[in-house]
């Protein structure tokens, strides 16, 4: 069997995750990144399929009973979860397949995958966090506080990762991230 590597980007909301995700993903189309199931509402301009599977919470427990999802976690007051079939699929197929999720599913993944290569992606401090989360307008001021409140309970586990970048220079950052991934040996059958 051809093994895949498998990704993981995690980190606080706000540091930078979906940013530094959608610049690998134009400079490198072979990258599968699964798209998750959330029960949180549409942003504006978010897409169904696209962006997320969006789902209602009896849709997602259903999901959960089903079996259907990788791992899953609550996030400030909405489920999310990784579509399990799809993500197989793809590490079976021997695709580069990228995970930008939680720090409660990136353990989950740890466990599951052993040799899945998990970056954890830090603020340069947790003023500029929240000034990132601000500008960006995309949350309420309850979504914020919540955001924030995980934030520090998120960085106090970076510990946890042997791969951890401060994003601070977005064009360094998303190097640093290629390097690990394409410089390091992140095949799921490596032990
Ligand atoms: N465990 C887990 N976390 C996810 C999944 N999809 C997204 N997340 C994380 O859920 C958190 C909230 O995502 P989102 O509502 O899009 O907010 P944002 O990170 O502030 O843009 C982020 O940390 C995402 O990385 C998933 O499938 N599983
Ligand atoms: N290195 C950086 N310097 C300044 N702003 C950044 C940097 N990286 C991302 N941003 C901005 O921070 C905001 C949050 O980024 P985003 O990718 O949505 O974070 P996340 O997916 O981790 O929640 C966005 O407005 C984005 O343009």
């Amino acid at each position: 069997m051809v093994a895949g590597k498998l990704i993981v980007i995690t980190g606080p909301s706000g540091v930078g995750k979906g940013t530094i995700v959608r610049s690998l993903l134009q400079r490198h189309p072979e990258i599968y990144l699964s798209i998750s199931t959330t029960t949180r509402k549409p942003r504006l301009g978010e897409i169904d399929g696209k962006d997320y599977y969006f789902v209602n919470q009896s849709q997602f427990e259903a999901m959960i009973h089903r079996g259907e999802l990788l791992e899953w976690a609550e996030y400030a007051g909405n489920y999310y979860g990784t579509p399990k079939v799809k993500v197989e699929e793809q590490i079976q197929l021997g695709k580069l397949v990228l995970l930008e999720i939680e720090l409660l599913g990136a353990r989950a993944i740890a466990k599951i995958f052993p040799a899945a290569q998990r970056i954890f992606i830090l603020p340069p401090s947790l003023q500029e966090l929240e000034q990132r989360i601000r500008k960006r307008g995309t949350d309420s001021e309850e979504a914020i506080i919540r955001r924030l409140s995980r934030a520090k309970e998120e960085i106090a586990a970076q510990n946890e990762f042997k791969h951890c970048l401060v994003n601070d220079d977005l064009k360094a950052t998303i190097q640093k991230v290629e390097q690990l991934i394409f410089e390091e040996c992140t095949d799921v059958s490596c032990s």
